[in-house]
């Protein structure tokens, strides 16, 4: 069995119970004070103004809640939320169809938005800016645009990759909010809520221990909070002894600082294969057999956040703490 604690999709699982374990109130919301206190401040003036939020462009790495502070901004506005994302929207008119069908002031969450479409990026422009949508009917001679007025709506996007957005689209964003890492303090509150909507006790030490191994963030700590619950479960427990919280997790080979076998592969590659380095993306996942993509949106960036690896013009390296880590200090002198 290989369980990817670190995978940026959600499982069925999760997808079930998820609903239950969202936090629907920007005080809910644990940790990222910053973004929270500046939306707090903007869902406020709009309100004051009875007018729909500002677009709102959410950025960081998968599973730090961004999905969740979307469907909390409809909450706190008080309008409807409805989701989609860029994959999802394939021809123009499947975006006419969901902007047509949106009540004045709904959230609009588009999730993964740096993979739409040029052409589909270029019916948004006008749609976020003037609310309307100009579409072309007919075909050869007989072709004219007509140009059809939208409710005024607030468009949510989230994205792993603000960089990847060209300029006129990011341009119209009046809110762009970047989500950091979560402190271990933050995510063992998370842990311990979620504790509570499963029913299960978490106490303080099982919490730290859960928190800190889930890399900073939320969606791995509730997967590492399953996981381990089932090991409890099986030991006849109705709350988590840290005991086998600490077993559960070694079990999973989920190392002291939250890492897994794909980041050891991926650090132990450019030690052992590349001399730690520089090398290029490329040649890494190909070396390790995992998508370039995946590396670098999903476990690339906890790796440089934790200083074990660094980006440089030549490539990627690890750092002197990376050796370290691994006890290979040896290998390093040679
Ligand atoms: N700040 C938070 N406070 C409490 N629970 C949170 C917080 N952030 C996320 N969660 C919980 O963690 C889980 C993962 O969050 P969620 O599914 O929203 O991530 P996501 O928004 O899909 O991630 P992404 O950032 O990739 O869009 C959810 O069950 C959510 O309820």
């Amino acid at each position: 069995m290989e369980d990817r604690m670190l995978s940026s999709e959600e499982s069925h699982e999760d997808a079930a119970i998820e609903l239950s374990l969202r936090p629907e109130r920007l005080k809910e919301y644990i940790g990222q004070t910053a973004v929270k206190d500046n939306l707090n401040v903007f869902i406020k003036a709009a309100r004051l103004r009875n007018e729909p939020l500002d677009h709102v462009l959410l950025y960081g790495p998968p599973g730090l809640g961004k999905t969740t502070l979307a469907a909390i901004i409809a909450k706190e506005m008080d309008v409807g939320f409805r989701t989609t994302s860029g994959p999802a929207i394939e021809r123009p008119g499947d975006l006419a169809a969901i902007l047509t069908s949106l009540e004045a002031g709904d959230v609009l969450f588009i999730d993964e938005i740096h993979r739409l479409s040029r052409a589909i990026e270029e019916i948004l422009y006008s749609a976020m800016e003037d609310f309307c949508l100009d579409i072309v009917i007919g075909k050869g001679d007989t072709a004219r645009s007509v140009r059809l007025e939208l409710p005024p709506f607030t468009l949510v996007g989230a994205t792993t990759r603000a960089g990847s957005l060209s300029s006129p689209l990011r341009d119209r964003f009046g809110v762009m909010a970047r989500l950091e890492y979560y402190q271990e303090s933050d995510l063992k509150e998370i842990v311990k809520r979620t504790g509570d909507v499963f029913g299960v006790t978490v106490g303080d030490e099982s919490a730290e221990e859960i928190a800190r191994r889930s890399r900073g963030t939320p969606r791995i700590a509730n997967r590492l909070l399953k996981r381990v619950r089932d090991f409890a479960q099986v030991e006849g427990m109705d709350h988590i002894p840290v005991q086998t919280a600490h077993k559960a997790l070694e079990l999973l080979q989920i190392d002291r600082l939250g890492l897994d076998h794909i980041d050891h592969k991926l650090l132990q590659g450019i030690i052992h294969i590349y001399k730690g380095g520089p090398v290029g993306l490329e040649a890494i996942a190909a070396s390790i057999g995992e998508e370039s993509e995946t590396i670098e949106d999903v476990y690339e960036p906890y790796l440089l956040q934790v200083g074990l690896l660094q980006r440089t013009p030549r490539g990627r390296m690890v750092t002197p703490k990376a050796y370290e880590y691994f006890g290979l200090e040896d290998i390093q002198r040679t």
